[in-house]
């Protein structure tokens, strides 16, 4: 049976259908980890421009880690995050900017003033068994108005069932469309179909599903077509794979397969390489690459906006940074125990001596 057999089985839907589909960039908030957090004003002037003039509907700006990110625990913010989004809002015509935040990092009034800045979507993102953490806020934004997306991290460390659970959590707390995050680059085609299946299945009535890849293990776009076939109508990704580890599904690859498979984006292929080539990689301080640490977080299926910190910790005590990834998977750490990386350092480095 082929992966296409598979996902008509699940889904009922006929995988050569033309899908209409909502994509977001997130290259100023995903790629906010690659870049350490230090984008500057014309470089987000300069890279909402040129995707809002290639049709991109949605493209979202915070610090990686989101409203509040920019702390000692994540990496400092080379500009406040709020004038970021203020400048992405002034700068574009149609695409809405999306800002995201992680309950317990960023707080009410962060999103208040998100909305004050320009952000018209409000994304909340919690580990994929804490949606209830994200109650509160998804009832402050809808009261604001504003639309509601939610980010169920880590998706490769629950079932589809209970994934669906959660998902159901928070679209009782108004929350407009949930997603299936790949934090970890680990989920295998799949593994994809299954979960946004049972996430359509939970809340198809109520609210619409989203993927959010990462490259890890190379499968970012193939991982999208099928969470696209599965019934993803909101897809998100990085122009250029700008994004943490090995970075986010390439936009504009994934664009220039919907155009072959007929689907519709809305955003012209042609631009968005022209802006992937000229406007977005003038940006990066490097491509983001199936390094051997990226391929470590994929494979052992840990955080990718781990790897800066794997780094960070690696070269100061001097140990390996890979090490480090294979004993995060091992502990299974989530987004949150950043500090224990640098435990794992200084036990790799006792252990060395
Ligand atoms: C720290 C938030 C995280 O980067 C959100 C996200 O994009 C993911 O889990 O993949
Ligand atoms: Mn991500």
């Amino acid at each position: 049976m082929t992966v296409n057999d598979l996902a008509r089985r699940w889904t009922d839907t006929d995988p050569d259908s033309a899908l209409d589909l909502r994509l977001t960039d997130t290259c100023l908030r995903d790629g906010s980890h690659h870049k350490r957090h230090q984008f500057v004003e014309q470089e987000v002037r300069d890279i909402v421009g040129a995707l809002d003039a290639a049709g991109m509907p949605v493209i979202e700006v915070t610090h990686g880690d989101g409203l509040g990110g920019s702390s000692f625990n994540y990496g400092f913010s080379a500009t406040p995050e709020q004038d970021l989004i203020k400048l992405a809002a002034e700068t574009a015509k149609n695409a809405k900017i999306a800002f995201l935040m992680l309950p317990g990092v960023g707080t009410k009034d962060d999103i208040r003033a998100a909305q004050d800045n320009g952000g018209k979507i409000c994304r909340v993102a919690t580990h994929c068994t804490e949606a209830d953490t994200s109650q509160q806020h998804f009832g402050l934004a809808r009261e604001l108005g504003l639309e509601t997306v939610g980010f169920l991290m880590m998706s490769h460390t629950q079932p589809p069932e209970r994934l669906a659970k959660e998902a159901r959590i928070m679209v009782d707390a108004g929350c407009q469309c949930v997603y299936v995050v790949d934090s970890a680059g680990a989920l295998i085609m799949e593994d994809v179909s299954d979960r946004v299946s049972a996430l359509v299945a939970e809340i198809g009535k109520d609210a619409t599903v989203g993927f959010h890849g990462h490259e890890n293990l190379g499968l970012g776009v193939a991982n999208t077509v099928i969470a696209a076939r599965a019934g993803a109508t909101q897809i998100d990704g990085s122009v250029r794979r700008f994004g943490a580890g090995a970075g986010n599904t390439p936009l504009e690859a994934f664009i220039g397969v919907a155009d072959k498979l007929g689907w519709k984006t809305g955003v012209d292929f042609m631009q968005v390489v022209d802006a992937a080539e000229d406007v977005v990689r003038p940006a990066m301080p490097e491509e983001c690459t199936l390094s051997r640490n990226a391929l470590m977080i994929g494979y052992a299926g840990v955080y990718s906006s781990f790897l800066r910190h794997a780094d960070n910790a690696a070269e100061r005590y001097g140990v390996s940074a890979a090490e480090i990834l294979l004993e995060a998977g091992r502990r299974k750490l989530i987004g949150g125990q950043e500090d224990q990386l640098v435990e794992i350092a200084l036990g790799l480095k006792a252990a060395q001596s």
